[in-house]
């Protein structure tokens, strides 16, 4: 289907031509109502949504386009556990990584609700031992430290959730996070580490990917340089999560110490499977159960509530609302707390990487914009960075402001500040500051223009009680729920990512001509060759 060539669509873009030429300040003025009408709760989040470039009839316009575009059908299909990874012929289940062990589901002819609560529980219990200290390393020692060693959806969830739930770890045990082949990335992590008190965890969905097991087997020669050829080092000092127990075998890893998880679940959408594991022994399995029963909250919201009410449906209908009608390319966002720093990178895959295609689920090229560019940073850093362009730049970048009410670190009005912050800038960015007010402030005149601030810079504000490990899974769930309304109405399959096939099949085909001993023969372009050259002078390589 060409979602453009709708009457939906074409009532938007009727509607946009309307809307567009509002501001904020004067639909506030009309209705100052909106400020808590267009608001909404889903479990602990409040969210903010008045500061968008919206009238209650634009929601009506693009809750039809979402009907339109099939988006409940396409919801009460992923939660039953149909296809829609079309390309790929796979349901995507991730929320059934969340659902209580009441809820059955058996797709496919899996028992889908067993098995996850089997994993969950050797999970839990893999966790106890280590934090226990009743699993010990070859020597006998206490395992003080958990390296994931993973990269993209099998590293991104748990590096972002364990510095995010830093008060919640068990701070006599460290977590560390190793993903890039860059040798530093494990010459770092591992440098003030015993090989006798450490453990990795080697996650990888495929088990296939280059820089995992370069990584885990730079880090078994580690171990055994450290402990010696000791009898079971491997097995004391290494787990697996992966769907793939030959590949795991094949490396060495004993499968009774792999974790496993299904095909169902994508990579940047595998943060609750097994995945989790480093971030369940770092805050172990109590608090764990607390982040997936978050996620489990916004997941119902978003399976029962209607979407003219599902917060996470009209996120991502303002962002198509954005995207399409305004040509907004980018999105910002703003978490205030300092806790939320690697958010912006967990979201980049999850959004980025799901929503950037240029074909439709039917083959046809797409004809709407798609995917916006994620970046962020938190508060208030970016206000001193990058805040000026969000202001008065010429692009119009929507921004998530995230804040909390309760403090993790309650320090004299610290918090406040932090919050008056946030509440400041997406009040300033809405509603600016015009010709007539710098003048008032005695600006002398030819200042006045540079100071003008345009405002009608839309914002939606995401106002949680308190950072915890409940909180933290309803926001990513409601990020993942975002993305894929998008691609619904884009009409995409938000779960593939063929696109970054190619550049690694090209690095592995690349990699013997910077490595051999003689100047290679290369069947490359020009730009590639030239550079591979220089590369290998640099390496003082013939
Ligand atoms: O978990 P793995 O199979 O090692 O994959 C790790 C990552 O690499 C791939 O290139 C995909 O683009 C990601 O979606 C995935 O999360």
């Amino acid at each position: 289907m060409d979602i453009t060539a709708t009457d939906e669509w074409a009532a938007l873009s009727d509607h946009h031509r309307e809307v567009a030429s509002r501001t904020l300040r004067e639909l506030f003025a009309e209705d100052a109502g909106r400020g808590t009408r267009l608001t909404g709760t889903a479990g602990d989040l409040y969210v903010d949504w008045s500061k968008h470039r919206v009238t209650d009839e634009t929601v009506q316009l693009l809750v039809a386009l979402a009907e339109k575009a099939g988006l409940p059908a396409q919801i009460k299909a992923m939660f039953a556990g149909s296809h829609i990874n079309v390309t790929e012929d796979r349901a995507v289940l991730h929320t059934a990584l969340r659902a209580p062990a009441s809820v059955p589901l058996t797709v496919d002819g899996q028992d889908v609700t067993a098995d996850v609560h089997a994993v969950l529980d050797k999970m839990g219990d893999f966790a106890d031992r280590v934090r226990s200290g009743e699993w010990r390393g070859a020597t006998g020692e206490r395992i003080t430290a958990v390296v994931n060693i993973g990269i993209g959806g099998s590293d991104l969830g748990p590096a972002m959730a364990y510095l995010a739930l830093a008060d919640y770890s068990d701070r006599g045990l460290t977590a560390r996070f190793v993903s890039n082949i860059d040798p530093t990335d494990f010459a770092e992590k591992t440098r003030d580490l015993d090989p006798a008190t450490t453990l990795f965890v080697v996650c990888s969905k495929t088990f296939t990917t280059l820089e995992t097991l370069t990584n885990a087997t730079v880090a078994r020669d580690w171990l055994l340089a450290g402990v010696g050829e000791v009898e079971g080092a491997v097995a004391k000092h290494f787990v697996a999560v992966s769907t793939n127990a030959d590949a795991v075998a094949e490396f060495g890893i004993d499968t009774d110490n792999m974790f496993g998880f299904w095909d169902w679940v994508g990579g940047r959408y595998s943060f609750t499977s097994a995945v989790g594991l480093s971030l369940m022994v770092a805050i172990g399995r109590e608090h764990y159960g607390e982040m997936l029963a978050g996620f489990h909250t916004v997941d119902e919201h978003f399976r029962t509530t209607p979407l003219a009410e599902n917060l996470p449906v009209l996120q991502g209908l303002l962002n198509v609302w954005y995207t399409d009608f305004f040509g907004a390319q980018t999105h910002a966002v703003l978490p205030y707390s300092q806790y939320l720093s690697r958010l912006p990178a967990y979201l980049q895959q999850l959004t980025m990487e799901s929503n950037g295609k240029t074909v439709q689920f039917d083959g046809e090229p797409v004809t709407t914009s798609t995917g916006e560019v994620y970046w962020g940073e938190p508060g208030t850093n970016g206000q001193h960075a990058f805040h000026q362009l969000l202001h008065q730049g010429t692009s119009l970048i929507p921004a998530d402001f995230i804040g909390f009410g309760e403090p993790n670190h309650d320090i004299g009005e610290m918090h406040d500040l932090l919050m008056a912050n946030m509440f400041a800038q997406s009040s300033a960015l809405a509603f600016g500051k015009t010709a007539e007010e710098v003048a008032a402030d005695g600006t002398p005149a030819a200042v006045v223009p540079h100071k003008v601030m345009p405002g009608n810079r839309p914002s939606t504000t995401i106002l949680a009680p308190k950072l915890t490990p409940s909180t933290l899974g309803q926001l990513i769930a409601f990020y993942e729920h975002t993305v894929f309304v998008e691609g619904v109405v884009w009409q995409i399959d938000s779960f593939d990512q063929w696109g970054v096939e190619l550049g690694k099949v090209m690095a592995r085909e690349l990699a013997p001509a910077l490595t051999s001993e003689t100047a290679p023969e290369m069947d490359a372009d020009a730009s590639t060759v030239a550079l591979v050259q220089h590369y290998r002078r640099l390496r003082g390589r013939p």
